[in-house]
């Protein structure tokens, strides 16, 4: 498959994505990371010229891809208390049956999470590399967020939870090194075997809890974020925003104004060209 075959079924994914859910009467958008989420700015940018949408980006990049487009850009600690973005768009690395994804290919998966979370909506693009049943098919790690002077501790705990090589990402651009986030922070990728669904586990598929080697994905995400120097974690999961605000209306005392971490809809772009949309009732 050629490098346009990839790009053009980014562009399909983003056009249709952005077809479905985004509103030109919106009051604030949420706008990921990544080469996918340039597309979404692209079709957003046909959809819409209303100059009083607030557009909310994750990282540098992001910001820059918005302020680029003639869009505005808000920073995410800005948003008034009880104010939700009405949508959120992103790419991600993998996404599996249950619509769980890894984010933090770009490393920018800590800002992911606050804007995914904040949205009433969170709706992830990708190309049809990422479609896959299992985390960590084809996308070989978990990305992870780390305090630079716990580094060393939190590679040697991800690997007493069965992690057999965690590795500290450096950058091969000018300057040699571990890469920096955007918190300043550093990037642990850390290998594990494919991860369980919540439905693989009740199948019998293994215990899901590390102790038979096999990891679901909330278990291995609520471990590896329980690790002091981790700031977060690669692994969008739970529930999603639609889903959060039904339990918060039932609720009270739970937090205010949070969406869930998973998408209500995940866009793969093709390799034929078409365009399939995976959700919570199946794929079509
Ligand atoms: O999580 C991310 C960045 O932290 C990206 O959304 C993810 O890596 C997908 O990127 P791309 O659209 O380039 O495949």
């Amino acid at each position: 498959m050629t490098d346009s075959a990839v790009e053009s079924a980014k562009r399909a994914a983003a056009q249709r994505a952005v077809r479905d859910h985004f509103d030109p009467s919106s009051t604030h958008v949420g706008i990921g990371s990544g080469t996918t989420i340039v597309y979404v700015v692209e079709a957003i940018k046909s959809a819409s010229t209303n100059p009083n949408i607030l557009f909310v980006p994750t990282g540098y990049q992001s910001r820059q891809l918005v302020i680029n487009a003639g869009l505005t850009p808000i920073s995410f600690d800005t948003l008034p208390d009880g104010v939700m973005l009405d949508v959120a768009f992103d790419g991600a690395d993998e996404v599996d049956a249950d619509l769980n994804c890894i984010k933090g290919g770009g490393a920018c998966l800590f800002q992911e999470k606050l804007v995914a979370e904040r949205a009433r909506k969170f709706v992830c693009v990708a190309d049809y590399r990422k479609r896959q049943d299992r985390l960590l098919t084809n996308w070989p790690t978990i990305p992870i967020e780390v305090a630079p002077l716990a580094q060393r501790k939190v590679v040697a705990a991800l690997k007493l939870l069965g992690s057999p090589s965690p590795s500290l990402r450096t950058t091969l651009l000018e300057k040699s090194g571990p890469l920096k986030t955007d918190q300043d922070f550093f990037i642990v990728d850390a290998p594990f075997e494919p991860l369980l669904t919540a439905k693989d586990v009740e199948a019998g598929k293994g215990k899901g809890d590390g102790t038979d080697g096999t990891w679901e994905v909330n278990a291995i995400s609520k471990a590896i974020k329980g690790l002091t120097g981790v700031l977060e974690v690669g692994i969008f999961a739970g529930q999603n925003g639609v889903d959060a605000q039904k339990s918060q209306a039932q609720d009270k005392t739970l937090s205010a104004v949070t969406g869930g971490q998973k998408p209500i809809a995940v866009y793969f772009g093709m390799a034929d060209g078409s365009v399939k949309v995976r959700t919570a009732e199946g794929e079509e």
